[in-house]
């Protein structure tokens, strides 16, 4: 995975990692953003219609290994389950497609994004840093949402708490340009939906459940039997906006079944794996190209940067 080199975007990268840093705190050999979280590995399975899609290897070949983090959003490594604000979790899974070749999605629990671009959600993390309790009202954050209807709409969007990381459904937001054998292209965006339904706690139960609810629970339910979940495409239909992960597409929007993901094991040397692997939105494999969707080389650079940063902690 190449850093870019633009300097511009290079200068963005750097000034949103330390922006994480503020407002986080430094946690030495944890993420920036989503630093709680464990690994789980598996295998993926196409289903004979991936291929009309795109002729990426893992949507063709019969079955892919792949590794996968669950996480917590935050910078903080310890930050409660039943905190608020680990909303959104997130689920990043790497197809293992042969020594040192692989691709991998990106995706959150909440369907969208607060921001068109990357300078936009800078701004949004500054407003979040300079809106502590004594601020005056309306304070930094209000006054961003107030003048952005599509942070706004983030804000505003509910995040239950899940019962399980195997009952969320998460999104990868933005949209990629698929090709098939046959050069028919599409664009879409990924949503991986588990098999065993969405399940959230009661508002009323979530101050009882207990700090590691969610973790506790995955690993016990990782030693009973496998994890499984639908990994499907969202299509753009032909005017669909597909270079802003705030808009939405229509509900009504074709979906195609891409195939399923099937958890069976914990990462043995769970700590390491973590602190070494770093995930790319982009997804560098013939079949699958990015779209325009500004927030993708921006996260590529960002989470190369910070996990080399990571892996030297
Ligand atoms: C400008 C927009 C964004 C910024 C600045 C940003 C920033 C970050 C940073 C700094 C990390 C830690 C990376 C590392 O150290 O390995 C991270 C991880 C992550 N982000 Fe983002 N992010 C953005 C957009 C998104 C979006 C749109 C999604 C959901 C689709 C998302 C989901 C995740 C997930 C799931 C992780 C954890 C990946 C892992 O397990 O290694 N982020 N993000």
């Amino acid at each position: 995975m190449p850093l870019p080199s633009d300097e511009k975007l290079l200068a963005l990268a750097n000034d949103l990692l330390a922006q994480f840093d503020a407002i986080f705190g430094l946690h030495p050999g944890f993420r920036p953003a989503h630093a709680k979280g464990t690994m789980l590995t598996g295998t993926f399975v196409p289903t004979p219609s991936a291929a009309n899609l795109s002729k990426a290897p893992h949507l063709v070949n019969a079955s892919t290994p792949v590794t996968v983090r669950f996480s917590s959003s935050t910078g903080i490594p310890m930050i409660p389950d039943n905190d608020p604000n680990g909303e959104p979790r997130g689920l990043a899974v790497r197809f293992h497609l042969g020594e040192r070749v692989h691709t991998d999605i990106v995706s959150h629990s909440t369907d969208g994004f607060p921001t068109h671009t990357g300078a936009e959600f800078l701004d949004f993390l500054r407003a979040i840093a300079s809106s502590g309790p004594d601020a005056p009202h309306p304070n930094p954050v209000e006054q961003y949402v107030g003048s952005h209807p599509a942070a706004l709409a983030f804000v505003q969007t509910p995040k239950p708490f899940p019962t399980s990381y195997a009952h969320e459904s998460y999104f990868g937001v933005t949209a990629y340009h698929f090709a098939n054998a046959a050069g028919e292209t599409r664009f879409g965006r990924y949503r991986i939906i588990p098999v065993a339904g969405n399940e959230y706690v009661d508002a009323a139960d979530v101050a009882g459940k207990g700090a590691d609810y969610l973790f506790d629970e995955l690993a016990g339910r990782i030693a009973a039997g496998p994890i499984v979940f639908r990994i499907e495409a969202t299509l753009a239909n032909e005017g669909d906006v597909v270079d802003d992960a705030t808009i939405h597409w229509p509900a009504t929007n074709p979906v195609v079944e891409l195939g399923t993901l099937t958890l069976d094991a914990p990462v043995a040397d769970n700590a390491t794996e973590q602190k070494q692997i770093i995930f790319d939105p982009i997804p560098r494999v013939d079949g699958i190209e990015p779209s325009d969707d500004p927030l993708l080389e921006l996260r590529a650079a960002i989470y190369l940067i910070s996990g080399r940063r990571r892996r030297k902690a």
